[in-house]
């Protein structure tokens, strides 16, 4: 299978150069790239080697210097905003804002939950600033909870959860409002290697089953294996494995 065909998240020739003069940072260099649909790319290198910038531009957090990200047509759109192909440097805060919201996730590795607000409420967030009305979103929490095993802990807070429970209900909130890209910097960074190894499947598998384009950067070598193609970072370069 072609996966030009297929790409919904396509990077042509990114750079990112920060500061300027003699403190200038070429953080990536000519990188191009393509995610299809269900399809988990794995990101690993050295530190400091681009991993996270590069999930910055594909995620429109940040502006490559040149090239350019493209979120592919939506066949479901149905003539909505994603019936076309978009890039994201042509857009404005607004829209910008708009796709972040509703067809990108976004899985941290301090799993940037809300202390105060229940696992349920945490995962709700997405689906009130899109807003989905009440109904549709007790009902899309549930389900998300659900598929990252959290239905008896919907009540719990952050605090009162493990590290596993607290990234999977990171999990949960970067895909209940069904975005078509999913990205994570170091998910499993803060969990233990058996628990990682587990949020790591549970990633795959939601990936696989719902048809989300993800692309996760990590350090780990073991979740290296679950990954669907590997990318390798070196010096802002993506180096051919
Ligand atoms: N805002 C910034 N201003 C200046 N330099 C930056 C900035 N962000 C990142 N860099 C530099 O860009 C390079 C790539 O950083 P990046 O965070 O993408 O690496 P990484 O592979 O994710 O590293 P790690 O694995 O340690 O998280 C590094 O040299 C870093 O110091």
């Amino acid at each position: 299978m072609s996966v030009t065909a297929t790409a919904v998240l396509r990077a042509e020739g990114v750079s990112r150069v920060y500061g300027s003069g003699a403190g200038e940072v070429r953080a990536l260099v000519d990188v191009s790239v393509e995610v299809g649909a269900g399809e988990l790319v794995v990101v690993v290198g050295p530190s400091g080697s681009g991993k996270s910038t590069l999930l910055h531009l594909l995620g429109g957090l940040d502006r490559p210097t040149t090239g350019t990200v493209h979120l592919g047509a939506d066949p479901a759109a149905d003539g909505g905003p994603g019936a076309v192909e978009r890039e994201l440097g042509g857009l404005g805060e607004d829209e910008l804002h708009a796709v972040r919201r509703t067809e990108i996730g976004f899985v941290f590795q301090s799993f940037g939950l809300v202390p105060v607000l229940s696992a349920a409420e945490n995962v709700e967030v997405p689906l009130r600033l899109a807003r989905v009305d009440a109904a549709a979103r007790a009902a899309r929490v549930a389900e998300a909870l659900e598929a990252v095993g959290l239905t008896d802990h919907a009540e719990q807070r952050p605090s009162e959860l493990s590290g596993g429970q607290q990234q999977r209900v990171g999990v949960a909130r970067a895909l209940v409002a069904r975005p078509r890209v999913l990205l994570a910097d170091e998910p499993t960074g803060q969990l233990d290697s058996a628990t990682a190894a587990r949020v790591m499947a549970l990633l795959r598998d939601l990936v696989h089953s719902r048809g989300v384009a993800a692309v996760v950067a990590t350090h780990d070598p073991e979740l290296v294996a679950m990954a669907d193609r590997v990318l390798v970072v070196r010096e802002g370069r993506l180096v051919t494995v």
